[in-house]
């Protein structure tokens, strides 16, 4: 049986966390624990309020009622909603949105560099004189996310697949401490589809990651914990099994799938 995390250690805390738009509970009274290093897919319906539990942990948006707390390593907490989507960035909550975004006319080495300067802007990171220590974590990212034999090419050049591999690595340089990813597994390749979560699950221990999907197939092969989300609520949380096992879970989301993968 897989082992759940342990309810010590805690990397981030939902509690009580309501949204509305226009008097509509896209978030309603949601309770959400990750622990420290832990892989979490998160599924549910459309509308189920996926996006919008992200938008809240990354300061897009905020909630009406509830915490969102970011606890730290040193053992003291933030207070998330009381940050900027910038500040929570920086803090170490990092997004990764379904579209690959990568420079395209750079290589692929460079746009991990760029992503390790973040904070010195495009131009001051090119003309940048490099580290020892910048090109270990560039080669440590690459083997990562398996692009070391690319590293020389233009990121245009790169699949799709790839190209997410790529944003997912440019991500992995600013070493988050939570990395949020919105169905990465879409409009992959089957080949595509097994390597991404084998990178996935290598990010296991190392950083707490969230990982939004629909394809059923994929949380299989990643799952550790589920969340399901409906309505705004948790509606089970559990072992893929557990949960693709689950009536209620089958009736408002794994039956309807099936609808919608035959439409
Ligand atoms: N900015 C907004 N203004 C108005 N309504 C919104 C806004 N953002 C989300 N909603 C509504 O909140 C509900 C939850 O939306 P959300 O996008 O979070 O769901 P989701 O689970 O991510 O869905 P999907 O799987 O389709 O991406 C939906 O009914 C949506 O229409």
């Amino acid at each position: 049986m897989a082992v759940l995390y342990r309810d010590t250690d805690l990397t981030l805390s939902a509690e009580g966390v309501s949204k509305s738009f226009d008097g509509f509970k896209a978030i309603n009274d949601l309770n959400f624990y990750l622990g420290d290093g832990e892989l979490r897919t998160v599924i549910g319906p459309n509308g189920a309020g996926k996006s919008t539990f992200m938008d809240l942990i990354t300061g897009r948006t905020t909630p009406d009622v509830g915490s969102l707390t970011f606890h730290q390593p040193d053992g003291h907490d933030v207070d998330l909603c009381k940050l900027r989507e910038y500040q929570i960035n920086r803090l170490g909550i990092a997004r990764k949105f379904q579209t690959p975004s990568v420079y395209t006319q750079h290589t692929v080495r460079d746009n991990i560099l760029l992503s390790l300067n973040r904070d010195r802007g495009v131009l001051r990171a090119l003309f940048y004189s490099e580290t020892q220590q910048d090109r270990d974590e560039i080669d440590e990212v690459l083997e990562i996310i398996r692009l070391g034999d690319r590293r020389d090419e233009l990121a245009g050049s790169l699949s799709h697949g790839q190209k997410q591999w790529l944003e997912i690595g440019m991500l992995l340089a600013q070493k988050p401490r939570v990395l949020l990813v919105d169905e990465p597994a879409a409009g992959m390749s089957d080949e595509e589809t097994e390597r991404t979560g084998e990178l996935l699950l290598s990010l296991e221990g190392k950083h707490s990651v969230v990982v939004v999907e629909h394809d059923m197939e994929f949380v299989r092969q990643i799952a550790r914990k589920v969340t399901v989300l409906h309505q705004g609520h948790v509606l089970k949380e559990g072992s893929f099994d557990e949960v693709a096992g689950d009536p209620t879970v089958k009736e408002v989301y794994l039956g309807r799938q099936k609808h919608t993968d035959a439409a």
